[in-house]
């Protein structure tokens, strides 16, 4: 099959990497100052250093030369480039079958990457998630991972994972497109949060309380979005946000670490040079759970910390503060 990418950001070269074992990979890479370095070197090296790309994955910054023939289009820029991206494919007048690999909301419209594809190319191609537990990494190593591939056309779905799961890659199935947004979007605003925690020394129960009172607000706010309750418990949940909020590569943990250190925001960002998507997802799920009446403690202290000038100690201080209350709603 041929797969386009568009992103070569880490997670675009991972997947680039791992889908070129099997298909004919075109990568595209949006920034044509990046594309020249990756042409003579191939090696991603602002991205995703120390894995060379196989020969076979072509590299391009012209659009239609990456979608002009592709069966498969896998889309792994950061949500703020999404719809600029879909109106460009939009413009093209094709109908191509997209999977959607970003998370996050979009800033100001607080859409969901799906929710913006669909308002954008009202085309009727079939469309996917793909999300779950993956740090660009390890795919690109090779090493096993097992992903969520969610969509509202089973087929499709099928049809996509019976391709793209290798030896090291497995894909499961879902229906439930917003409940596996929702967990890859609000997984990385806990993510800052255990960063702060742990960079705080808050210590291991802290951690082990922030991540499973994150889930529950994960599936609340889930849940009132359309999604079902049990995907939370999956890998685009409960999967994707142990891996965030405890593993050392995780962008967004590092941002809570960083702050946790009293680091202005502006210098974390610079510093880790790579999207940190659960920034602006604090604010957008801040503002969801205020308008749905969603309780949100441990999203309302990230945003706080990030956009209203409280200490994290001031922030712990309100959410241990916090009346009791029974554990399930
Ligand atoms: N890195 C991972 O482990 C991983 C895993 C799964 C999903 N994701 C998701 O994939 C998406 C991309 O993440 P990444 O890790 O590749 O990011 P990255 O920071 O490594 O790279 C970002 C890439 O996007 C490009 N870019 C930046 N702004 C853009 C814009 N406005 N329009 C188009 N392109 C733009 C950059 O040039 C760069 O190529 C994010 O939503 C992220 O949450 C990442
Ligand atoms: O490095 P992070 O925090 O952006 O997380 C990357 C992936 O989303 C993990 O699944």
């Amino acid at each position: 099959m041929r797969i386009a990418i568009l992103g070569a950001g880490a997670w675009g070269t991972a997947l680039a990497i791992n889908l070129a074992l099997s298909h004919q990979v075109t990568l595209w890479i949006r920034d044509p100052n990046q594309l020249r370095p990756l042409v003579a070197k191939r090696i991603n090296q602002r991205y995703l250093p120390d894995f060379p790309l196989p020969e076979a994955v072509q590299l391009t910054s012209e659009l239609d030369v990456a979608t002009y023939t592709a069966d498969l289009v896998l889309v792994t820029v950061p949500i703020a480039g999404l719809r600029e991206l879909l109106l460009r494919i939009h413009a093209m007048g094709k109908a191509l079958p997209i999977i959607l690999g970003c998370k996050g909301f979009e800033a100001h419209s607080s859409m969901l990457p799906h929710q913006v594809l669909r308002e954008v190319c009202a085309m009727g191609a079939p469309f996917g998630i793909l999300s779950g537990p993956s740090f660009a990494q390890e795919v690109a190593q090779g090493l096993p991972t097992a992903l969520t591939l969610a969509s509202d056309d089973e087929s499709f779905t099928k049809w996509v994972a019976s391709e793209i799961h290798t030896a090291y890659l497995r894909i499961y199935l879902s229906g439930d497109v917003i409940g596996v947004e929702t967990g890859g979007a609000v997984k990385n605003v806990i993510a800052i949060a255990t960063g702060i925690s742990d960079g705080m020394r808050l210590g291991n129960n802290a951690r082990a309380a922030l991540i499973t009172r994150g889930l529950a607000e994960i599936t609340r706010l889930g849940v009132a979005l359309g999604g079902c309750k049990e995907t939370f418990m999956g890998l685009a949940g409960m999967g994707d946000l142990i891996l965030t909020c405890t593993g050392e590569m995780s962008r967004n943990r590092r941002v809570g670490m960083m702050l946790a250190q009293g680091q202005p925001l502006p210098d974390i960002l610079q510093k880790i040079g790579h999207v940190a998507e659960g920034v602006h997802t604090a604010q957008e799920a801040q503002q969801m759970g205020r308008k749905l009446k969603i309780e949100m403690p441990v999203t309302q202290a990230v945003f706080s910390i990030l956009y209203e000038n409280m200490s994290a100690e001031a922030a712990v201080k309100k959410i241990l503060n916090r009346e009791p209350k029974t554990e399930f709603d």
